[in-house]
């Protein structure tokens, strides 16, 4: 029987059809997939034709209805017709013609060109070596490198022609997808074996050699970019428009990670905001789950209800119902009190610790700052599970923090310590440290972890003693934790090591580079917010490997707004909104921040005092459905994960970014001053990246110093 695959690159067109075209769309796919092969060529409403003698005989057209025709590749070798294109009647030969569909010999997949506008361009013959540098941005690579890469010799003699990269960009549609994929890391500097291991590796073929005779094959190797559609409702999905293309269209390094047959244990995936990391997560629970033993059983772990509920959402458009039942969705807090509810039922987890050990603080006459002691409780004594006087006495203890304390101050913030922690386990109420302490004691006590695998998204947040509950957790061995962050997305002031840990993710540890969520023009702005800076890798401490992240999407500039006080800055917010529901964004896709509960409610109130529909969103408690209908207005810090086509960050201003009441001062503890400075800087960053097409960032007064030139 003849199948139909879909080329994703035609969906955009498939939105400019009218109802009816779709509809008899919809009727022609149903044709592909029920009648024989001789029934289909020969059927009258479809008047499936080939070229005009001389052309490309593997391609064919076929009505749709008498205005709209569609471009197929129909490959000899076997009954497979690739959708490639929808056009208007009279364009589509002559598009038909003009393009060209080959088998990159090197990665096995089909990629298209505009041959003809190449063939205007690129020399017949390669350009004579001068010895010298013409100033091109592939003068560095060798056409033996550019081979292996998979460069086909036209493309080849064609970049040699370039003079720079925004030239290469500009003639990006008429390129070979791949090779362009390619040509683009290599432009930004990469060296040719981190092309050939991160672009290339990827897309070759499992098994089997390539054959650049064989369409079939490379029809469903291109994985990226074709749908291969497998029964009636997935293609009424994906021409329904409701469908999400990273349920199927993953990046060749995403499906590599998400579908490896197994980690040998840890694995951590990295990269910058919008690489589609919740994205590999959510198909490696796919893969875990299809291939789970009998009594196995998965954790899929996140920070804020929010983003659990969103994974949540999104778990269930990908998984099979009956899989659905082998996983658990829960913050991570969640996890270490169900843990803990097993042994005392009745237990809470309280919120207000900070207040308890400024109190305690204050009562035994301590003479820092009011958070030090809560401070010297996370980040020295729970982090490194210190359990004694003795311990906290060691020299090492408090390594990493830069202001010494003497043997008796010691003493005596450890006695405040002590007693902050007993007037606490005294109560029903637990903070979430001891919660998680009592978590993983209570985990390593049991004869079996209740999970064969964790994955874990947003992790560079996570306290030591929140990975601690997750390590015991899982079955120590292959595909135990599965691990995805952005340290330079951090926004809590907490540092990990995996290897104190336990966590061992040596040799197993992999970079996403491109951007899938966020224009260029955003992205290469919000870069400027933490540009330069050198961020320590997720979970180690060697600096995080630097390259640039290429985005997919391109747009409008930022719009910055300094505003004379904050009413005015509101208002021009006001206005802002209004022109964005005017030109057809959704209230749900537009995300309002503000630096603190007190402005974002204020902010909401406001933009419903100007008739606009605003709701004020606090993550820990909604899940991102609720209040559907409105601008979601958050704090920075509740916009982690999420992301809308508008953002409009208000509040950049100098007196509240870095808001200095939450930064140590530096007289304290000099390493935690600059690490909780970077906090700040990062909730900047996080916050302007969840924008997918626009993005306003407004101030009143002096702007932070955080933003970029
Ligand atoms: N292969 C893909 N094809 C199409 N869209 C994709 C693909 N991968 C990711 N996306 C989309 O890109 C956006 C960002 O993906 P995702 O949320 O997984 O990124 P992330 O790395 O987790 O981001 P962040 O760190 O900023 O939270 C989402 O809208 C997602 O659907």
């Amino acid at each position: 029987m003849p199948q139909l695959a879909i080329d994703a690159t035609c969906l955009p067109q498939y939105d400019k059809l009218d109802r009816p075209t779709r509809e008899r769309l919809r009727e022609a796919t149903r044709k592909f997939r029920e009648l024989p092969l001789d029934a289909l060529l020969a059927h009258p409403d479809l008047r499936i034709r080939s070229l005009p003698a001389g052309q490309d005989p593997r391609v064919r057209t076929f009505r749709i209805s008498d205005s709209w025709t569609g471009v197929m590749l129909a490959p000899e070798s076997g009954e497979t017709f690739l959708l490639v294109h929808l056009l208007p009647r009279d364009t589509a030969e002559g598009w038909a013609q003009d393009h060209r569909h080959d088998v990159n010999g090197v990665m096995g997949t089909l990629e298209r060109r505009d041959a003809a506008a190449l063939e205007k361009t690129v020399p017949e013959e390669p350009a004579p070596r001068s010895g010298e540098a013409r100033g091109g941005p592939f003068d560095g690579v060798s056409d033996g490198d550019l081979e292996r890469l998979g460069v086909d010799p036209e493309i080849r003699r064609f970049v040699r022609t370039l003079s720079s990269p925004a030239e290469l960009h500009a003639w990006r549609p008429a390129l070979p997808q791949d090779q362009f994929e390619v040509l683009t890391a290599l432009a930004e500097g990469h060296p040719v074996r981190r092309v050939q291991e991160e672009v290339v590796a990827p897309r070759r073929p499992r098994v089997g050699a390539v054959s650049t005779d064989d369409y079939d094959a490379a029809i469903r190797n291109t994985r990226e970019r074709v749908i291969v559609v497998g029964d009636d409702q997935e293609i009424e999905d994906v021409l329904a428009g409701e469908f999400n293309a990273w349920r199927v269209f993953l990046h060749p390094k995403q499906r590599d990670l998400a579908y490896r047959p197994r980690f040998g244990g840890p694995a951590k995936v990295t990269g910058g905001p919008g690489t589609g990391k919740t994205v590999v997560a959510l198909h490696r629970v796919k893969h875990l789950a299809e291939n789970l033993p009998l009594d196995g059983r998965i954790l899929l772990t996140s920070f804020t209800n929010a983003l659990v509920e969103s994974l949540k959402g999104n778990l269930a458009l990908l998984l099979d119902p009956a899989l659905l039942d082998d996983v658990d969705v829960l913050t991570i807090d969640k996890v270490a009190l169900d843990v803990v509810r097993r042994t005392h039922p009745d237990i809470r987890l309280r919120t207000d610790t900070r207040g308890v050990f400024a109190k305690i603080a204050r009562q035994h006459g301590l003479p820092y700052p009011p958070d030090f002691l809560y401070s010297e409780y996370r980040h020295v004594v729970m982090a490194q599970q210190i359990t004694t006087l003795e311990g906290y006495l060691d020299p090492d203890a408090r390594r990493g923090r830069s202001t010494a304390l003497a043997a008796d101050q010691r003493r005596a913030v450890w006695h405040a310590i002590s007693e902050a922690r007993a007037l606490m386990r005294t109560g029903r109420a637990l903070p979430a440290e001891e919660m998680h302490a009592e978590a993983a004691r209570l985990l390593a006590e049991r004869p079996e972890p209740p999970y064969t695998s964790v994955v874990v998204d947003e992790a560079q947040d996570l306290h030591p003693m929140q990975w601690r509950t997750l390590r015991a957790a899982a079955r120590e061995g292959p595909d135990d934790l599965f691990i995805a962050g952005d340290n330079r997305q951090r926004i809590y002031d907490n540092t990990v090591s995996f290897k104190r840990l336990g966590i061992n993710v040596v040799g197993r540890s992999y970079p996403l580079r491109v951007n899938y969520r966020t224009t260029r023009q955003i992205l290469d702005w919000a870069g400027g917010i933490v540009g330069g800076r050198t961020t320590e890798e997720l979970g180690g401490s060697a600096p995080e490997p630097e390259g640039a992240d290429r985005c997919v999407l391109s747009g409008p500039p930022p719009r910055l707004h300094g505003a004379a006080d904050e009413p005015a800055e509101l208002d021009a917010l006001a206005e802002q909104v209004r022109a964005w529901l005017a030109e057809g964004i959704a209230p749900a896709d537009v995300c309002v921040t503000a630096r603190t509960n007190r402005q974002r409610d204020a902010v909401a109130a406001h933009l419903r005092a100007r008739s606009l529909p605003a709701a004020a969103f606090n993550p820990r408690e909604q899940a991102v459905t609720d209040a559907a209908g409105s601008v979601r207005v958050t704090t920075m810090h509740g916009a982690k994960g999420l992301e809308f086509r508008a953002v409009a960050v208000t509040g950049a201003t100098a007196a509240s970014l870095p808001f200095m009441d939450h930064v140590t001062p530096a007289e304290q503890d000099e390493n935690q001053h600059r690490a909780d400075l970077e906090a700040q800087r990062s909730l900047l960053y996080v916050a302007c990246t969840r924008a997918r097409e626009r993005l306003y960032v407004s101030w009143h007064g002096t702007p932070s110093p955080f933003l970029p030139g």
